[in-house]
């Protein structure tokens, strides 16, 4: 396959960044975001190929930036071939407790700032006929968990809205992928949200215990490579998907008592 031009965004950790290794392997072309330059100049230095890959800083809470942004990264390479919305940030607490400017913090950077910057790029792409959209989206954009409600809403909210993006673009030639991955053995709990907006500080044992990263990062590289529409990435936890489609009540009263964190 030729080479091809990748922008990562949340690529200074976990998941963006085992994706940003991975794909460096194959000779790709990566643009990395996130706010923090020196993480990403590390991750740059541990690519196969650190010539082939530039930085671009972008904070998701900032979606006026994007289309300045979006230019940015367009000239880096003369083009973008594959956007992969990775950054995000997870919450830690109960629903009625959690401040609206957590939950909105949350709504922004998961959310808006996928949608935002995923629009912007769009447009660029129509032209050639070709690109495709990633979302990293959790298996709790198919169903809720105790002490996620804003983070699985805003994980749901992007299944709504790239599914209608897919259809209304159909004729296009634009490709929409939403992977929802299960536990994955990333910082992700270390930085999510508590109630009051402070990070949460520790690792949670189930992504202690869950996928590595470049395990998932292979399996949702070869989803993109097929242009699947959505797909399912982790351990046991996957299940709750299909338990949810086809014995929802069940799954209803199994997650009232289930102990999720
Ligand atoms: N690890 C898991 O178990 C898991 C499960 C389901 C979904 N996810 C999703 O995977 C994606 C990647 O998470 P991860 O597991 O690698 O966790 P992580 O915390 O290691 O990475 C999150 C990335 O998003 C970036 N980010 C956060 N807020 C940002 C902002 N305002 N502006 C720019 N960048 C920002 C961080 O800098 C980091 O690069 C997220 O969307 C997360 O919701 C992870």
């Amino acid at each position: 396959m030729d080479q091809q031009i990748i922008w990562i965004t949340g690529a200074s950790s976990g998941i963006g960044e085992a994706l940003a290794i991975n794909y460096s392997k194959k000779g790709d072309k990566l643009i990395l975001s996130a706010r923090n330059q020196q993480k990403l100049e590390e991750v740059k230095s541990k690519c196969a190929y650190p010539e082939n890959v530039r930085i671009l800083n972008l904070d998701l809470n900032n979606t006026e930036s994007f289309p300045y942004k979006v230019d940015e990264a367009w000239n880096l390479f003369g083009k973008i071939d594959i956007l992969i919305n990775s950054g995000g940030v997870s919450q830690r607490g109960l629903g009625l407790n959690t401040s609206l400017k957590t939950e909105l913090e949350i709504m922004n950077v998961n959310f808006w700032g996928s949608v935002v910057l995923s629009k912007a790029l769009i447009n660029k792409m129509i032209p050639l006929k070709s690109g495709q959209i990633v979302c990293i989206s959790s298996l709790v954009g198919k169903f809720g968990t105790k002490f996620r409600s804003t983070y699985s809403a805003s994980k749901h909210a992007l299944h709504g809205y790239f599914d209608s993006l897919r259809a209304e673009l159909f004729e296009s030639g634009i490709k929409f992928t939403i992977i929802c991955p299960g536990f994955i053995r990333t910082d992700v709990s270390i930085n999510a949200l508590t109630e009051s907006g402070n990070k949460q500080g520790t690792m949670d044992d189930a992504q202690d215990n869950g996928m590595p990263p470049d395990v998932f990062a292979k399996k949702a590289i070869s989803a993109i490579s097929k242009h699947k529409e959505e797909v399912y990435i982790g351990g046991k936890e996957v299940l709750g998907v299909y338990l949810k489609r086809w014995v929802p009540l069940f799954f209803s009263k199994f997650m009232r008592k289930a102990k999720v964190v």
